[in-house]
């Protein structure tokens, strides 16, 4: 089968030097008192704790996780999805139930909308028909959610696809139809852009210089119905990482209603918060001063935009390890970046695609396949990372990237950060093992499966499910409307306009640059070079340099023409 060509090495002497061992999730009893203390009480309580506990909750109720160690760090704490999709709707405290995934007439419903208040005796028959309509209403939604909730795989209701010659074609058929069933709602997208703007609106009321920009699965449309939305804010003055702020962001934000659940995590190498937004019910990431991962989210943008299959593999594989609890990296799972990663490797290495053999959207299911058998059973983990190279993925050993040596433990995935080649963005996944025992059970189920269905007789397939037999869902109804198309994702479009204009100020100051370096030229060799004043574009540059340790510059531009529509300007939303 196609990839594993490319890359099968052993990986037998690791099984002796992995140790195993799995580190346990911390879990903190929330403790909630009536007094609601300043940030300087939470400061005070924290600084007397601080070196005693590795986390604690302050009297505000907020989780303080005061993880120093390497392993916990910044992004590696990084979930990505509820435990179930609906858990966080149950467990937010005081919560409005969010109207995510709910079908159309339940909506209307909860909403209320279809009531309609008669005051006139005359209108009783109208009223009489709104009951009826009402109930049949419920009937049915009740009867359609009946049928989804008994069943692990929802999406082959009323798709059928057991007719196919080829298994295979029938996977394929599952794959599109499961991606349609979880793909976002229109409500659940405007809801989404909501939430971020809420969120940004309190941050710039408590810090006016600062502004918040999404990354992540919810700026490159790869996000499942209860992915997390990874924010970040920048501020002109920088800082805005430090111990105080986080607090005081913290304690902001509850005040305003827009957290419950807090969690902050102070003195990693990348601090950040984490809370749920109790209107939504959606977990939300911040960190500060870092736009790494802005650069990311263009990036795999591009991916998408290139690798068909991209989108479709990605969100399989997000699925599969989030029902195996494998998805979460501060348990050792595998994050949804590296996940984008090895699949966008695995796809534009495909001999038979690279060669345009096959097409890869037509091919989904031989395809998944394929992935499960490659970093199920032959990928070299000990000796091969992945990297790229002018844009391209490529496989090259480990002993060659000097960022991550000494390797102490050879059995585990290597990934280069494609914004930072020292950067192993799988670092965190020490249970290397138990995920690449999932993928090769993966192969061997489907597989199993493709042989089984093949031999059965056509009454025998139906109902049945090639897909399910790996993938499980298991949360609220949803339709297989796919309604990105219907209205605009403001994470993306703002990350469009962050790069616009940052590409704008980059090209002004190469500009700014370049004449200086004409004009010096120039006049070094005045005597065969006629002098030209190169006329230099007006631009006050300002350049605040934030807290040494980002190694980034931020530079604010203000010019007359500063508003125009490329310009970053979130408060239109
Ligand atoms: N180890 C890492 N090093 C550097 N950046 C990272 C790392 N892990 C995550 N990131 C950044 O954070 C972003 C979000 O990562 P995450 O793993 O949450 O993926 P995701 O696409 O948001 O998936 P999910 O929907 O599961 O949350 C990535 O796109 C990347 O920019
Ligand atoms: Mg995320």
């Amino acid at each position: 089968m196609g990839a594993k060509s490319i890359v099968a090495s052993s990986s037998k002497k690791s099984k002796k030097q992995h140790n195993g061992k799995v580190k346990k999730n911390k879990k903190v009893k929330k403790v909630r008192k009536s007094k609601k203390p300043e940030v300087a009480d939470i400061l005070d309580k924290n600084e007397q704790d601080s070196g005693k506990s590795s986390s604690h909750v302050t009297a505000d109720g907020i989780l303080v996780l005061e993880n120093k160690s390497d392993d916990d760090e910044g992004f590696d704490d990084y979930d990505g999805h509820f435990d179930n999709p609906t858990d966080a709707l149950s467990t937010t405290e005081g919560s409005k139930t969010p109207e995510l995934a709910v079908l159309g007439v339940e909506k209307d419903l909860a909403n209320n909308d279809d009531f309609i208040s008669l005051s006139a005796s005359s209108e009783d028959e109208d009223t009489k028909q709104e009951e009826e309509k009402q109930k049949k209403e419920a009937a049915i939604l009740e009867k359609k959610q009946k049928e989804i909730l008994n069943t692990d795989y929802p999406w082959i209701l009323n798709h059928d696809h057991s007719k196919q010659k080829e298994i295979s074609d029938w996977l394929t058929f599952e794959i599109k139809d499961f991606v349609a069933y979880i793909s976002p709602s229109r409500e659940e997208i405007e809801v989404r852009n909501q939430t971020i703007s809420m969120i940004r609106e309190a941050v710039k009321q408590l810090w006016p210089d600062a502004d918040l920009h999404v990354f992540g699965s919810y700026s490159t449309d790869l996000y499942l119905p209860g992915s997390d939305i990874d924010c970040v804010i920048t501020s002109e003055l920088g800082g805005k990482e430090s111990r105080n702020n986080l607090f005081s962001l913290a304690s902001h934000l509850k005040k305003k209603n827009l957290a419950t659940e807090i969690e902050v995590v102070a003195k990693a190498r990348v601090p950040i918060i984490k809370f749920v937004e109790p209107n939504s019910g959606i977990h939300i990431d911040v960190s500060f001063e870092r736009t790494n991962g802005l650069e990311a989210a263009k990036l795999i943008r591009e991916w998408l935009n290139d690798t068909p299959g991209l989108r479709e593999l990605v969100l399989i594989v997000k699925q599969f390890l989030h029902s195996r609890r494998l998805n979460n990296v501060h348990t050792g799972g595998l994050g949804g970046f590296s996940i984008i990663c090895l699949v966008f490797s695995f796809l534009h290495m495909h001999p038979r695609i690279i060669t345009k053999e096959i097409e890869a959207k037509d091919n989904l299911g031989v395809l998944l396949i394929e992935f499960f058998e490659l970093y199920g059973k032959n990928f070299g983990y000990d000796d091969v990372a992945l990297g790229s190279s002018d844009g391209y993925p490529v496989y090259f050993p480990k002993s060659t990237w000097n960022a991550i040596q000494p390797i102490k433990n050879p059995f585990t995935l290597a990934i280069q950060d494609p914004g930072d080649e020292s950067n192993n963005i799988s670092r965190g996944t020490f249970n290397i093992r138990d995920i690449k025992k999932a993928f090769a059970g993966a192969f061997d189920l489907l597989t199993n499966r493709c042989f089984e269905l093949h031999s059965a007789t056509f009454k025998d397939r139906l109902g049945k499910s090639v897909l399910g037999n790996v993938i499980k869902y298991r949360g609220k109804a949803r339709d297989f409307e796919d309604e990105r198309d219907l209205v605009l994702n403001k994470a993306i479009i703002e990350n469009e306009n962050y790069h616009k204009t940052r590409s704008r100020i980059i090209h002004d100051e190469e500009y700014i640059e370049d004449s200086a370096t004409s004009t010096a030229t120039a006049t070094a060799t005045e005597d065969d070079y006629e002098i030209i004043e190169l006329p230099v574009k007006k631009v006050k540059m300002e350049t605040v340099e934030p807290e040494p340790k980002s190694g980034e510059t931020y530079i604010t531009v203000s010019s007359a023409d500063d508003d125009d529509e490329d310009g970053y300007n979130p408060c239109t939303l």
